[in-house]
């Protein structure tokens, strides 16, 4: 299957960060990938413990781009989503079974909120989460074909 997906709404909606799924961030559980990402931005447990708690993760990135990011943040911040998207599309999962059957389309997080950092908007951006995410599907794929060779 080939083909785009430009942006992670209706039926792909679940490529999202904002989509529900528990990830786990120094042993402590979050609700999305979205609020544990948001929560890393900090090293104090006190701020992290306020992005778990925010009821959904619009309301958990509002609170993370007010943390003030530690320093370290950029350096460390693409490892961070990519142990955390890791872990939403474990090998084996629901979530891993959708990415995998998304095929070999290509995956854009066109947005509308101008980020081109982790997506693409007015036709350009990295795309980094699109990339990252295609990268996870084809390790999934490598490790379900070396089970398969024993
Ligand atoms: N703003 C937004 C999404 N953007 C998400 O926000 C995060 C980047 O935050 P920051 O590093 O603070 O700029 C990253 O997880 C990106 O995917 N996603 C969505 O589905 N819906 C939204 O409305």
């Amino acid at each position: 299957m080939g083909g785009c997906v430009t942006s992670f709404t209706g039926a792909h909606r679940f490529l999202s960060n904002f989509w529900p799924a528990a990830v786990s961030l120094d042993h402590i559980i979050y609700p999305t990938v979205e609020h544990a990402y948001q929560a890393a931005k900090s090293v104090e447990p006190a701020k992290r413990a306020i992005v778990r708690m925010m009821p959904n993760p619009a309301m958990a990135r509002t609170a993370g781009r007010r943390l003030g990011v530690r320093r370290d943040w950029v350096a460390v911040k693409v490892e961070v989503m990519r142990h955390l998207l890791e872990q939403k599309f474990a090998a084996g999962s629901h979530l891993a079974d959708a990415l995998d059957a998304t095929g070999e389309m290509l995956l854009e997080e066109g947005n509308t909120w101008g980020d081109r950092f982790w997506g693409v908007y007015g036709g350009t951006g990295a795309n980094t989460l699109g990339r990252m995410l295609m990268a996870i599907r084809t390790k999934n794929r490598d490790c379900e074909f070396a089970a398969l060779l024993g």
